[in-house]
């Protein structure tokens, strides 16, 4: 369970988060919509620990832990993952190779086994085939030359090996085909279960037809200014978000 509480944040002297409060209990699916420059990203990322953002109030407790005050390899051996907007090339790096190390830094905070390349194969092949990936993505450098489906497909294997407790996706339908949208939702919808959760953020509410969220909530101006049942996400793509924003 996720529990954001009165969460401000700010890069540089810009006030960007501006007392974001959201609960997402275990088992729960959780679209976050909103308009551009919302603060939808900056979220994500404080979530995830990335540099360069600072938080001036409140907390954000992860299965009972302030994850805010861990560094982002221990935020991810507790079970958070983060799919990106814009997946990093990472050249010279092997695709299976970075996902084993990943994995195993994670086994190892946890106090688990690490697996082998055997071991690690066999697995890393299931999860390539249950997303329709070519296995020659396995041998490819991280992200190196894919396409944005393709690096959105990558960040959904990452996500099906590493098996996190709560993904963060943030966009990650952008510039998507339709099939490759179905694979991100399936992606999701195969991790559901009661002790997963995830939080998606969304422009379009096509994406919200894969993965049915229990919650849409609105991020406006820094803050959630309205949380509704999936309904929600269609009445905001017919009257958009005038009304919604706060000063
Ligand atoms: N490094 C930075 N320096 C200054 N301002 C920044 C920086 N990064 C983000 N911002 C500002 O913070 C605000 C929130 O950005 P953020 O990316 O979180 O919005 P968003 O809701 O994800 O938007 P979008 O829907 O367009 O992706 C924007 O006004 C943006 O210009």
């Amino acid at each position: 369970m996720l529990e954001i509480k009165n969460l401000h944040a700010r890069i540089g002297d810009a006030e960007i988060l501006k007392g974001v409060t959201l609960t997402i209990p275990d088992g729960e699916i959780h679209a976050i919509m909103g308009p551009n420059g919302a603060g939808k990203s900056t979220l994500s990322y404080v979530l995830s620990g990335r540099e360069g953002y600072e938080v001036t109030k409140g907390e954000v407790i992860f299965n009972g832990e302030n994850i805010l005050e861990m560094e982002p390899e221990d935020r991810a051996a507790a079970g958070l993952f983060l799919a990106f907007q814009y997946p990093v090339e990472l050249p010279g790096v092997g695709n299976a190779n970075f996902l084993r190390t990943s994995l195993n830094a994670i086994r190892r905070k946890r106090g688990e086994e690490e697996l082998d390349a055997v071991a690690f194969l066999k697995l890393a092949r299931a999860a390539v085939r249950q997303l329709a990936m070519k296995e020659d993505f396995l041998k490819r450098n991280v992200n190196v030359g894919f396409s944005g489906g393709e690096k959105k497909r990558n960040e959904m294997l990452q996500m099906a090996i590493l098996k996190p407790h709560l993904a963060i996706l943030d966009e990650t339908d952008s510039g998507l085909d339709i099939d490759a949208l179905k694979i991100v939702a399936e992606g999701v919808n195969a991790l559901r279960d009661e002790k997963f959760s995830a939080l998606v953020i969304t422009h379009y509410q096509r994406l919200l037809d894969h993965i049915v969220p229990d919650v849409v909530h609105v991020l406006a101006g820094g803050k959630i200014v309205r949380s509704g049942p999936a309904s929600l996400a269609l009445e905001l793509e017919a009257s958009g978000y005038a009304g919604l924003e706060v000063a």
